[in-house]
């Protein structure tokens, strides 16, 4: 269970570390020499809070597929590498939630969880993320809920979970503690924040009984730093509209709501060429920015965050780094080519420190 140290991506960290805190104590080679000696003792080291806030903080920076990134240094680092006992992360994870909620004013937050060590497992939360809604197969082929959720629905149904079976029910987390199975814990209510969606011009909109949760937390990234891979770290930020009323309300293989909503407006559903299917998507997402404004929750639309990043390209520039980018991620699934991140080009060198897809063979 142990993917051991790379002491070459730790010589890179700590060179970056130096290079941007020039008031850190110590030196890159005195602490190269701790770090060695660390290894060779223990066959992993441990970073100081300063390192691994920076380290968070630069793996954001590093996201090639993130367009928020202008607000990197302003992430809440909780470290929490103390904690593995289940029961302890569990409730990490519903203060984090608490913290990063903050009445609808969202802090984006990263809890970081004890990390493997040679002969210790470290803690893995199962669940993609945080919080998401179960879906359920029923026999006939059709989904209540999100069709993304239905493995994981019946694998936690198999654990004892059980679901009301609404198209909105809440999944449970899944936690694995160093040693034993899994936990699986219920959110409390009061942990998580949803809104209802509404349209500003037509009312039935609201009869479609949708909802979304206010704070997109991920859960299954393994956070990279300097060698050391922490697999269980947990971030949110907030989210941008196109991601609830494009890609989780309008996939076909997620909630599918285009077409319903295409007849609701009178559009004429026989032929691509009335483009119903982009009138649908615009009204979903007027929708989804009028209600999480109404409800005074963070969220930001496309043309914004698209001109933030912008400006996270020019001070990046002005301090002499260059951003990595993800054009295929970056440019919002809707009206790319009137978003400024669509006219351009992007380094496509990957860094580290940087969130990595959860190492693959493990649950
Ligand atoms: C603060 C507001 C933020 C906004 C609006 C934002 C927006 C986004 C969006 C829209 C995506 C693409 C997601 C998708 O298409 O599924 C994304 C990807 C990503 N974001 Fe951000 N983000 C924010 C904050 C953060 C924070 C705080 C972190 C980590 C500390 C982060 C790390 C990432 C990573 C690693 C990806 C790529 C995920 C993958 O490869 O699957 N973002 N972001
Ligand atoms: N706004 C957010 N959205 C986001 C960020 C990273 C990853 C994801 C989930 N991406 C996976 C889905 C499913 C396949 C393609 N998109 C969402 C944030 C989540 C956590 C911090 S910001």
């Amino acid at each position: 269970d142990f993917p051991g140290v790379d002491i070459h991506e730790a010589h890179d960290f700590f060179r970056q570390y130096y290079a941007e805190n020039p008031d850190a104590p110590g030196s890159l080679h005195r602490r190269m020499v701790e770090v060695a000696d660390e290894l060779n003792r223990y066959g992993t080291y441990a970073h100081t809070e300063d390192e691994l806030a920076f380290g968070a903080r630069v793996a954001w920076r590093n996201s090639s597929r993130c367009i928020g990134r202008l607000y990197w240094k302003s992430l809440v680092v909780r470290d929490r590498r103390d904690v593995t006992d289940p029961y302890e992360v569990f409730s990490e994870c519903i203060e984090h939630l608490q913290l990063a909620t903050n009445g609808g004013k969202i802090r984006p937050t990263i809890t970081i969880f004890a990390p493997p060590a040679p002969g210790r497992r470290g803690v893995r939360i199962r669940n993609d993320q945080m919080i998401r809604y179960a879906g359920y197969r029923a026999v006939d082929g059709s989904v209540i809920g999100d069709p993304a959720q239905v493995e994981f629905t019946r694998a936690v149904e198999r654990f004892g979970w059980l679901g009301e079976g609404s198209a909105f029910d809440i999944l449970p987390l899944v936690i694995d503690g160093p040693t034993g199975p899994p936990h699986v814990f219920e959110i409390p209510r009061d942990a998580i924040l949803e809104v209802p969606i509404e349209h500003p011009q037509h009312a039935w909109f609201a009869e479609l009984g949708l909802r979304w949760h206010a704070v997109p937390a991920i859960s299954n990234m393994d956070l990279r730093i300097g060698g050391i891979t922490y697999t269980a770290a947990p971030f949110n930020g907030w989210y941008l509209g196109t991601e609830i009323g494009s890609r989780n309300f309008g996939d076909t293989d997620r909630y599918d709501l285009l077409p319903g909503i295409a007849r609701r407006l009178g559009l004429d559903t026989s032929t691509e060429r009335t483009l119903w299917k982009d009138r649908a998507l615009l009204e979903l997402n007027v929708a989804v920015l009028h209600s999480f404004t109404m409800a005074d929750v963070t969220i930001t639309d496309h043309h914004t965050e698209s001109e933030r990043f912008l400006m996270h390209l020019e001070r990046e520039e002005k301090a002499g780094r260059s951003v990595p980018g993800d054009w295929s991620w970056l440019v919002p699934p809707m009206s790319g080519s009137a978003t400024g991140v669509f006219h351009r080009y992007y380094d496509t060198t990957e860094r580290t420190p940087a969130f990595v897809p959860r190492g693959a063979g493990c649950p």
